[in-house]
């Protein structure tokens, strides 16, 4: 009988969706011997969304961007490219692909957008090479890839502990909207954990158990009295114009606004979607955004 290869696909092509995150709450502990800091974070998956194209190409992993930004790289520094070298190393296999990527997600804007696609690679590398990965090792792998990686795979809410990369599912109910106000030029997420530790020393991780109880009430405003965001002074500290960005956006009607991880993309909780057109028209560079929504999953049409 003729043996083919293990790498031959059963599809020429498959396509990934992807979603951005917000931390609902993000609490930071001191700084780690690793360099990491120990988080007490509740991520929440959000309808703004990357897209990925998996298909064979010559040997090795080329990547090209459909919607251009010169902050993104296309070289083995992007996540979506070190998902899938990591992916057929672990499966021992040689990759010969192309990556096309579409991205929906503010680039370097604290939700981490590279970080979904590099979930999302995982998912498609996964199913076009027929690897059915158990799902703990796609998890592992994700979490070498970076922190809030496997939080991209799983989507909803969670809470997050360790890094970020140890996850429990949180369910309810509710869907929540949201206004997001970007900004051109992104932050460093190093440089934003580096201001929190210069200005919050050794201070204790904030609590997320309010967000979590909020989570389970239907008004929007018990979750709103809820958000909170330990890196927020930092990131503040870093680009002091988005004082104005938040204040204009609760002006503007939004029940609360934080910034989004390590920012500097500014998160408004609004009532409903009609909330969210009206707060909207009065900012600047807005998106609008509803969650929790599943996370990285192929598209089949
Ligand atoms: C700000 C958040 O988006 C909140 O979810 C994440 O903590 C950032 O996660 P990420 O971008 O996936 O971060 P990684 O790629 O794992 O790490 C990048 C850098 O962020 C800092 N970092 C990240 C996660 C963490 N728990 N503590 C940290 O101090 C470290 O300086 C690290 O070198
Ligand atoms: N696939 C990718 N998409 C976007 N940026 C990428 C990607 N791969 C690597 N990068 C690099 O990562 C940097 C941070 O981009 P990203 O959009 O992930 O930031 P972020 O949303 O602030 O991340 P996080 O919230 O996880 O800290 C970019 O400036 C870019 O150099």
């Amino acid at each position: 009988m003729e043996e083919y290869p293990l790498t031959v696909p059963s599809r020429s092509a498959v396509r990934v969706r992807v979603p951005a995150k917000i931390n609902l709450h993000l609490g930071v502990g001191p700084l780690r011997d690793d360099g990491f800091h120990d988080l007490a974070t509740v991520f929440h998956a959000v309808s703004l969304y990357d897209e990925l194209t998996l298909e064979c190409g010559p040997p090795g992993v080329r990547l090209v961007l459909e919607t251009p930004d010169n902050a993104v790289p296309t070289d083995e520094r992007n996540l979506a490219v070190r998902a899938l070298n990591a992916l057929a190393a672990y499966a021992n296999i040689e990759p010969a692909v192309t990556v096309r990527l579409r991205k929906g997600i503010p680039v370097a804007g604290g939700m981490a957008g590279g970080s979904a696609d590099a979930a999302a690679a995982l998912v498609a590398g996964d199913t076009l090479w027929q690897l059915a990965t158990p799902p703990e090792k796609l998890h592992e792998l994700a979490a070498q890839l970076g922190s809030d990686v496997p939080f991209a795979l799983l989507g909803g809410d969670a809470l997050g502990t360790g890094r970020g990369e140890r996850l429990t599912p949180l369910t309810h109910p509710y869907q929540r909207h949201w206004v997001f106000a970007t900004a051109s030029e992104g932050l460093s997420t190093p440089a934003v954990y580096a201001e929190s530790d210069r200005i919050r020393g050794t201070t204790a991780a904030s609590d997320p158990e309010p967000v979590i109880k909020a989570l389970d009430e239907p008004d929007p405003r018990a979750l709103a009295d809820a958000l909170g965001n330990d890196l927020q002074a930092a990131t503040l500290s870093l680009r002091p114009e988005l004082h104005h960005v938040l204040a204009a956006g609760e002006a503007a009607g939004a029940l609360k606004g934080i910034v989004s991880g390590s920012g500097p993309t500014c998160a408004f909780l609004v009532r409903d979607a009609e909330h969210a057109r009206s707060v909207a028209a009065r900012l600047k560079n807005t998106r609008i955004a509803h969650g929790p929504v599943g996370g990285a999953a192929l598209v089949t049409n």
